[in-house]
């Protein structure tokens, strides 16, 4: 685990062996995990491996199993822990009779205190909607679009975005990442993105959630788990994985022809002539998603420090 490094901060999210059951099946098992405040995290995992779930949680909407989740130090949907924290789910759920004005004056009127007109009107304008359109005659992008406002108008402490993104062209997903950017770094807001495309993470998130079948598998700062990776490229015959590879932890080995290339955690110096280079991240998720069974990791800034004190 060379080049992982610790920096003590502030904990917005923590999940101590956390698990959620629907009937008989639990979509979140085992979790134990910390978000230090201030991240742009990327929420990554395949269909059902329990995203949504989480940050429903999170937002206090449903309440966990087994463990805990704590925002802030405090629980989900707690009085002092629900206006502090601002939740998008993919439905988006607006009310279709209403006006944008409407809908802003509500966002307004349901967060005294907090409520920051210009940046809701602001996320509204850009998108060239007028304040007098009605909800139900937008598109599913302009709904999207209003959501966000609202989402921004909270001033959230905590942002959490189910695949915000997903019914936004090309150009407004970007428009709106820039937003969703500027909205962050100016209020320190921690964000959680739940999303299926890769492509849109890559540059925006500064940490990293991956879960799949209910259980994390990375955990950290982007740049720390690529760097705790390597991709190895070489010449290799026979079905048998390298001798060399036996010290180092493989994450993912496929041949092509007589070429083998392989993403693993290396435990010192890699032995043999490969070509070793940094997966992007891209590359590092994908090879964790074919492999669900690899094991998983969790950087030193995302244990939980309640776990750390127990042990
Ligand atoms: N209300 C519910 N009742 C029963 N099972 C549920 C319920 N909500 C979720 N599940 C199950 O829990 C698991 C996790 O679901 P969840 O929606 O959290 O996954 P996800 O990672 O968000 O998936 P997707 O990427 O498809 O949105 C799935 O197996 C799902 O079928």
């Amino acid at each position: 685990m060379t080049g992982l490094t610790y920096q003590p901060e502030r904990t917005a999210l923590e999940a101590v062996g956390l698990g959620v059951r629907h009937r008989r099946r639990w979509a979140l098992q085992d979790c134990s995990f910390r978000l230090p405040a201030g991240r742009v995290c990327a929420l990554v995992g395949p269909n059902g491996a329990g995203k949504s779930t989480l940050l429903s949680l999170a937002a206090g909407l449903t309440r966990p199993t087994k463990g805990s989740l704590t925002v802030f130090g405090g629980r989900p949907g707690a009085a002092d822990v629900r206006p502090r924290v601002a939740y998008l789910s993919q439905d988006k759920p607006l009310y279709p009779q209403f006006t944008i004005a409407d809908t802003l004056r509500m966002g307004r009127e349901l967060n005294p205190g907090r409520w920051d007109q210009a940046a809701a009107e602001a996320t509204v304008a850009d998108g060239g909607l007028s304040s007098g359109a009605r909800i139900g005659d937008l598109s599913g992008g302009q709904r999207t679009r209003v959501a966000l406002a609202l989402a921004f108008g909270k001033r959230p402490d905590v942002l959490l975005l189910d695949e915000p993104m997903a019914d936004l062209d090309p150009l407004v997903r970007h428009e709106m990442t820039a937003a969703l950017m500027t909205q962050a770094a100016g209020n320190a807001t921690t964000v959680v993105i739940a999303s299926h495309v890769l492509a849109e993470l890559d540059g925006v998130c500064d940490y990293l959630l991956l879960i799949a079948d209910g259980r994390v598998r990375l955990a950290g700062e982007v740049e720390d788990l690529l760097a705790a990776h390597t991709v190895l490229v070489g010449r290799h015959e026979g079905p048998d994985l390298p001798r060399e590879f036996a010290v180092h932890t493989v994450v993912e080995a496929r041949a092509t022809g007589r070429q083998l290339t392989a993403l693993v955690r290396p435990d010192g110096p890699v032995a043999g002539q490969w070509r070793a280079s940094e997966p992007s991240l891209e590359e590092l998720l994908l090879a964790h998603l074919r492999t669900p069974g690899a094991p998983p990791l969790l950087a030193p800034s995302a244990e939980p420090r309640r776990f750390k004190a127990a042990a």
